[in-house]
């Protein structure tokens, strides 16, 4: 048995009887359009809703979501793979008791593992899977070959937008380079577009429509729509706090507005279900190329 049939054999049989956790993705084109409040407020909808939540910071370089979580992880994802440190010395335990791991330089030295590495590694997250029901990862914005590769393994995106022109450009600039890479296929990929920073619903059903109608006429994908949140002084009081705003400003709109679309998000069973593909199935994916 050559070393990919043993990954595949070791992923298919540790994840099958077992628990896998669903993983989301979160993205988008543009930098700054609220991904990491977005990932670290969904966290805590979702834990609240009753499910294991753990997020995965994959946007190298920078911390915001430690930041916005208040907490400073002391070992990372590198730490897992180069440092004998086990899944629960990575996992630093946030607010509402949501699981935090910080890619650090992992997310960047996966591309130079050796294979027995990489064996490892997937054995390593097929932990994470059975000890979370949910992992959000979230990646850095734009182009870049890592971000892509990351989107491109998911099975679950969410897509960052805003009503800004350049946000939808650099959106649909992603989708688009996503689709011409020879080595993706986003035919297992759900991708729900979720548009932040509008002004009313309205504002946000008509960007989802605009990106909708260009991407199936243009890309032939299908882009579903996940809801509108709404501006709100709130998001950023509660990063100047160094707390979620979930936690903060409970009450406030975009708080109300993610409780329901998490919901929305656990609601459709088949849905859920389908997605559940888990960590080191995402992994196998990224890194697929590597082990043939
Ligand atoms: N709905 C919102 N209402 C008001 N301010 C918001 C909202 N969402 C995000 N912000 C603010 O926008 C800024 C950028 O948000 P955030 O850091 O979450 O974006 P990001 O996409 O993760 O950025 P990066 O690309 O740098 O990782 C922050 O100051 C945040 O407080």
């Amino acid at each position: 048995m050559d070393q990919a049939e043993k990954l595949r054999r070791m992923v298919k049989e540790s994840t099958t009887p077992r628990s896998v956790a669903r993983v989301i993705t979160v993205t988008s084109g543009k930098g700054g359009v609220g991904k990491s409040s977005i990932s670290v407020n969904l966290a805590i909808a979702l834990q609240r809703l009753g499910h294991r939540v753990v997020i995965l910071d994959a946007d190298f370089g920078l911390a915001n979501v430690e930041v916005m979580l208040g907490i400073r992880p002391k070992l990372n994802l590198a730490d897992l793979m180069f440092h004998g440190k086990s899944l629960n010395e990575v996992i630093t335990k946030g607010p509402e008791n949501i699981g935090f791991i910080s890619g650090g330089s992992g997310i960047q030295e996966l591309v130079n593992l050796s294979r027995d590495q990489i064996v490892y590694l997937i054995q390593k997250l097929v932990e994470l899977d059975e000890c979370a029901d949910i992992i959000i990862v979230d990646t850095g914005a734009g182009i870049a070959d890592s971000v892509l590769e990351f989107v491109g393994a998911s099975s679950e995106v969410l897509l960052v937008a805003t009503p800004e022109p350049t946000s939808i450009t650099d959106a649909y600039a992603l989708l688009k380079t996503l689709n011409r890479k020879t080595d993706i296929t986003l035919q297992d990929t759900t991708i729900k577009m979720i548009a932040n920073r509008t002004d009313s619903y309205e504002e946000g059903k008509e960007l989802y429509d605009k990106l909708s109608l260009v991407v199936g006429k243009f890309l032939n994908l299908n882009l579903e729509y996940l809801g509108a949140l709404p501006m709100d002084p709130s998001v950023s009081k509660a990063v100047m706090r160094q707390k979620p705003a979930m936690l903060v400003y409970p009450n406030s709109q975009f708080s109300k507005t993610l409780t329901s679309i998490a919901d929305d998000l656990c609601s459709n069973s088949t849905d859920s279900l389908m997605q559940k593909k888990g960590i080191a199935q995402l992994f196998t994916n990224l890194l697929r190329s590597r082990i043939k």
